[in-house]
């Protein structure tokens, strides 16, 4: 299972050979190509309830070496108009060299509860998970929101590693907006890749400090301390082909 990486000879581009599932022609992420976008009048804005006052008092906070991910309560979630209710929230980013782009991204991950009882019945079934997909850019900062989860990365060095922190308010890692998005059918971008995930990418993009991506770039490692730790950074999927879908945005562009 958590054999996979992002390169190398287990790297992105053999993750078919033990997923298959990953050379579908449904996967993610798109690059969104705002011209050939349609948009469609009936995309209501994001309804998102318990995000901004978390039941528990703390949340788990974990390195699974892939990514830094926050377990979520079920009383937080979405209608699509389906019900869909959370399960974790995690990161996605590059490295000092990379400037600009889209690969530093927050992404919150619902599966559907109407349907299903939990994530992991979910995560294959059609229609099974929804992923909002957060923009991450640097700007003006520190984005306090973020540092809820920043802060504690000196926790989780190394994979397998979790902390219980303080609960946030899931609300404010997201934009002001949540009526201007681009939605489309697509996968998990990690192995196995199911072609489950209704994605929802939010037009606006939340800024934070530098300061604060280059410790989210060098806080954590994706391997043990022996022989050297390797530093977790680029851990985000090449762009895949569209193939034959439509990506529809919630906003006339
Ligand atoms: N980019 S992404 O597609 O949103 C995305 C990730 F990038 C990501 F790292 C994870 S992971 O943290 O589980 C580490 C990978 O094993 C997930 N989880 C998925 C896939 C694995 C199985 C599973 C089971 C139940 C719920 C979610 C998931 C993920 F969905
Ligand atoms: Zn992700």
């Amino acid at each position: 299972g958590a054999q996979w990486t992002y390169t190398g000879p287990r790297g992105q581009n053999h993750w078919s050979d033990s997923y298959p599932v990953c050379s579908g022609k449904a996967q993610s992420p798109i690059n969104i190509e705002t011209s050939c976008v349609i948009y469609d009048a009936s995309l209501q804005p994001l309804k998102s309830h318990g995000y901004r006052e978390p039941e528990d008092s703390t949340f788990l906070l974990r390195n699974d070496g892939h990514t830094v991910k926050v377990y979520l309560p079920p009383s937080m979630g979405l209608r699509l108009p389906n019900n869909y209710t959370t399960t974790q929230l995690h990161l996605h980013w590059g490295n000092s060299d990379i400037k600009g782009g889209a690969e530093h991204q927050l992404h919150v991950v619902h599966y559907n509860s109407d349907d299903y009882g939990s994530a992991e019945e979910a995560k294959d079934q059609p229609e099974g998970l929804a992923v909002l997909g957060v923009l991450i850019e640097v700007g003006e900062g520190p984005n306090l929101s973020y540092d809820s989860i920043l802060s504690y990365l000196e926790n989780i060095k190394y994979p397998g590693q979790e902390v219980s922190i303080p609960s946030f308010n899931v609300r404010n890692l997201l934009p002001d907006q949540l009526d201007q998005y681009y939605r489309y059918r697509g996968s998990l971008t990690t192995p196995p890749c199911y072609e489950s995930v209704l994605w929802t990418v939010f037009n606006q993009k939340v800024q934070i400090a530098e300061s604060q991506l280059i410790k989210l770039q060098h806080a954590v490692y994706s391997t043990g301390a022996n022989p050297v730790p390797v530093p977790l950074q680029n851990n985000f999927r090449n762009l895949q082909s569209l193939n034959n879908r439509l990506v529809y945005s919630s906003f006339p562009v």
